[in-house]
């Protein structure tokens, strides 16, 4: 009688370009690598045939004895009988269970049923069910047609393990015992010992032996991000994560994070949380029994919702307190950062813009009222004899003088004027649409209020300032940029000086 050799699908496998080399010529040359038993390799060639029957699953699972009665026990299990009554034959167990978990029955039952198994197979193991019960489920909720394929790429997710030990048994023991708490990190220290992690192994291990490819290469991604994942593999990948929560030290604190996944996805949020992990609850102890793999702990699923939820709560808590306090914080910033910008423009003794915030403007306003064809005025006014009032009264009554200046120009302009202190004793006024004439008014309203109203009193007696006005007007000098309008201002408010002060002059006029 021909041996039966498994149908080798690696080369198909687009996951196998991932693998470094010698990680591929090991693999291809390693004798020792799990092999299936002959049933599971007449039941693979039955899942290849596109009109895969019932009766030919259960003609192939047949010639193994031990697997029948495996199959049997799991068909007539509390999750796949329900209240149907028992059943005898392997082709109504296969009926019962599915042609997917018959498949992947027949592949697992060999792998993991050796009870004496290292420590950290025995929890890998653990895993893979955990994760295959969860999938399933979830799969049932999410794309029911896809439940058993689901179920089996989670229960073959983590099979790498056994080709990766049986290549490299040293090394792996050096990163397996203990097995990392965190599955991710597992699959890190993989990658940097041999280039690729245990999924990918495994995907490579379930083509060798002729998995149909998409359940290969759903191993080979069983371990990536699930959040774009299309919805079968989206079960698979999530899976994993609620296994590892499920065996984590601190399962609570563990599911806490599973549930923040699952609120922030929209395909998880049909999920019942609850449901699901009943579901694990009662079918982890059998289908550990059918697979002969010591039963990993297991949880009271009610209770662990219970303090995962009360631990979310407070989180939630905690976390929303944090996020008010750091928006407050915002808040004082955002407004000191206001405060500051405005103290930035202002002129602290008059209160007005100050010279930095006046050329900014202006040459805002240059620019604008150029391009749309409109007026623009510039006033530089400048206090006549200044340095005689300081000297006579002192500086305290000149700043008092430079105070009462400024509101008093700030009276006299439109709100779409702007008024500032440039430096020293001479301010500025930027004046938009005001051409020459309504500049010109401006000034004189201002003269005529300084000659009208003492500009302060010192001891009861009243004291008058004149001052000295140049304007400059943007339609009048063919200027190129803003400098040169206030240059002219400054020059036609010097040429005032000049002329004798306590004047009115506009350039070009
Ligand atoms: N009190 C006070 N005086 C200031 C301030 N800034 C500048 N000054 C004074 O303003 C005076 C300006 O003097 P000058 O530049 O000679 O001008 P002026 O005496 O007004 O003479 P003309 O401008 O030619 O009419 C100086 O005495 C400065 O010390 C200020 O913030 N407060």
């Amino acid at each position: 009688m021909l041996a039966i050799q498994p149908t080798d699908n690696s080369q198909k496998l687009s996951l196998t370009s991932t693998l470094p080399d010698f990680i591929r010529e090991g693999l291809n040359n390693c004798f020792t690598l799990p092999t299936l038993p002959s049933a599971a390799i007449k039941v693979l060639d039955v899942a290849r045939s596109p009109n895969a029957s019932v009766k030919a699953y259960a003609e192939a699972i047949q010639t193994d004895p031990i697997l029948t009665i495996r199959l049997l026990a799991l068909a007539n299990s509390a999750y796949y009988a329900r209240s149907a009554p028992t059943i005898h034959t392997c082709q109504e167990a296969v009926a019962r269970v599915g042609l997917d978990t018959t498949l992947a029955t027949t592949l697992s039952f060999n792998l993991f049923k050796h009870k004496d198994q290292a420590a950290y197979l025995q929890q890998v193991w653990s895993r893979s069910l955990i994760a295959a019960i969860a999938a399933r489920y979830m799969a049932e909720q999410l794309c029911p047609g896809e439940a058993g394929f689901v179920f089996t790429a989670a229960l073959l997710q983590d099979i790498g393990v056994l080709a990766l030990k049986a290549l490299y048994p040293d090394d792996v023991e050096a990163i397996y015992e203990p097995l990392p708490t965190h599955h991710s990190d597992l699959s890190h220290s993989e990658q940097l010992l041999f280039g690729c992690d245990h999924a990918t192994v495994g995907a490579w291990l379930a083509a060798k032996w002729g998995v149909p490819t998409h359940l290969a290469e759903a191993i080979g991604t069983s371990h990536a991000d699930y959040a774009s994942a299309p919805i079968d593999l989206f079960c698979v990948r999530l899976s994993g994560h609620i296994a590892d929560a499920w065996l984590a030290p601190s399962p609570a604190h563990s599911l806490v994070s599973v549930m923040r996944k699952l609120k922030s996805h929209t395909k998880a949020q049909q999920i019942e949380l609850a449901a699901l992990l009943s579901t694990i609850e009662k079918q982890l102890p059998s289908l550990a029994d059918v697979l002969e793999i010591t039963a990993p702990k297991n949880q009271d699923s009610e209770e662990l919702l219970a303090e995962a939820q009360d631990l979310l709560f407070q989180q939630t808590l905690a976390l929303n307190a944090r996020l008010e306090q750091q928006q407050s914080e915002l808040a004082n910033l955002l407004e000191r950062q206001s405060e500051l910008e405005v103290r930035s423009r202002i002129d602290p003794l008059t209160g007005l813009a100050n010279r930095g915030w006046l050329e900014e403007q202006l040459g805002e306003h240059f620019a604008q009222c150029r391009e749309e064809g409109r007026a623009l005025s510039v006033a530089f006014i400048d206090l006549d004899h200044f340095k005689t009032i300081n000297d006579q009264y002192g500086h305290l009554v000149g700043d008092v003088i430079l105070e009462n200046f400024g509101k008093l120009i700030r009276r006299l302009i439109k709100d779409s004027d702007l008024a500032g202190r440039f430096g020293g004793e001479e301010f500025m006024i930027i004046m938009p649409d005001e051409d020459a004439d309504s500049a010109q008014l401006l000034a004189k309203k201002v003269a005529h209020q300084l000659a009208e109203q003492p500009i302060a009193y010192v001891e009861s007696q009243p004291i008058h300032v004149t001052v000295s006005i140049g304007i400059a007007c943007l339609s009048d000098g063919g200027f190129a940029n803003s400098r040169e309008l206030m240059n002219a201002a400054d020059q036609t408010m010097y040429f005032v000086k000049h002329i004798g002060r306590c004047g009115i002059a506009i350039y070009g006029h």
